[in-house]
């Protein structure tokens, strides 16, 4: 796991636009795994910038979503589905026909998610997956206690990620849905790639636990150790736990030119 610890979330933004973009130069037709949140944005912003300037295309890109909420109605602005449509669809030149997400309104749940393992592996699988974490060490929505051996399931959203994600809707708690579909962990580790973006001291706990921790279901995103190719780029916030700080910044000085992240 390479921990990137950056000064400004634009730099966060350009160091995952550079991965993105150098992807792309040598497969264009390559699938991008997109995330909902705060912590990506960045990445798309600068994404877009690159593309409107004709540095980058993603016109043969495929894109999955990581996880999408039970029962909000297709036109709800929450449903990330939308949500992923206006910070990331609108502002580069994908085909949003390629852009897919596991089906929240599906009437059989449990086939929508065995469709969706099933759309990401008929497109040759994720080459870069773009994440961020929960405050309890979730990634997409598997939360604590999640099998580390999960596929796109249904999950019940704990207290903790719904009083933090209230902030979308009105801060109102009750009206955040109770259930999601969300890939596995299992689903996750088969990308070849991780970028994980995190911001702010209230990262910083679930941070340390991710890259320093020991591996358990009660931080989900432990079992990123178990992946031979994760890159972490974490402001000064959500880094100020990290026992190792010291030698994630000297690595990052020391790192050869040639090698990409
Ligand atoms: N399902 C999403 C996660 O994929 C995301 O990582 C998390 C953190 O969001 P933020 O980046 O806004 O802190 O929020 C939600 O729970």
């Amino acid at each position: 796991m390479e921990v990137i610890i950056v000064g400004s979330a634009a730099e966060a933004g350009r160091i995952g636009a550079d991965a993105i973009q150098a992807l792309y130069d040598r497969k264009p037709e390559a699938v991008l795994g997109i995330a909902t949140g705060s912590s990506p944005l960045a990445v798309y912003d600068e994404l877009g910038r690159r593309v409107r300037d004709g540095k980058v295309s993603l016109k043969e890109a495929q894109a999955f979503m990581l996880d999408e909420y039970v029962g909000l109605r297709a036109d709800h602005p929450e449903r990330y589905r939308n949500v992923i449509q206006r910070v990331f669809v609108d502002q580069v030149d994908i085909n949003p026909a390629n852009v897919h997400g596991p089906d929240g309104l599906a009437e059989d749940l449990a086939a929508a998610c065995e469709d969706y393992e099933r759309a990401i592996a008929d497109a040759g699988g994720v080459d870069l997956q773009l994440l961020g974490i929960g405050t309890d060490g979730h990634i997409a929505f598997n939360e604590p206690g999640s099998s580390l051996a999960s596929r796109t399931r249904i999950k019940t959203l704990t207290a903790q990620t719904r009083e933090d994600n209230a902030r979308f809707f009105d801060d109102d708690v009750e009206l955040v849905p109770r259930h999601c579909l969300t890939q596995g962990i299992a689903t996750i580790m088969s990308a070849r790639h991780l970028v994980l973006l995190a911001s702010g001291r209230s990262k910083a706990e679930a941070v340390h636990q991710m890259a320093e921790g020991p591996i358990s279901a009660m931080w989900p995103a432990t079992a990123l150790q178990l992946h031979p190719h994760v890159t972490v780029l974490v402001d000064h916030g959500a880094a100020s736990r990290l026992q190792l700080a010291d030698y994630y910044r000297q690595t990052y000085e020391a790192k050869p030119q040639w090698q990409e992240i």
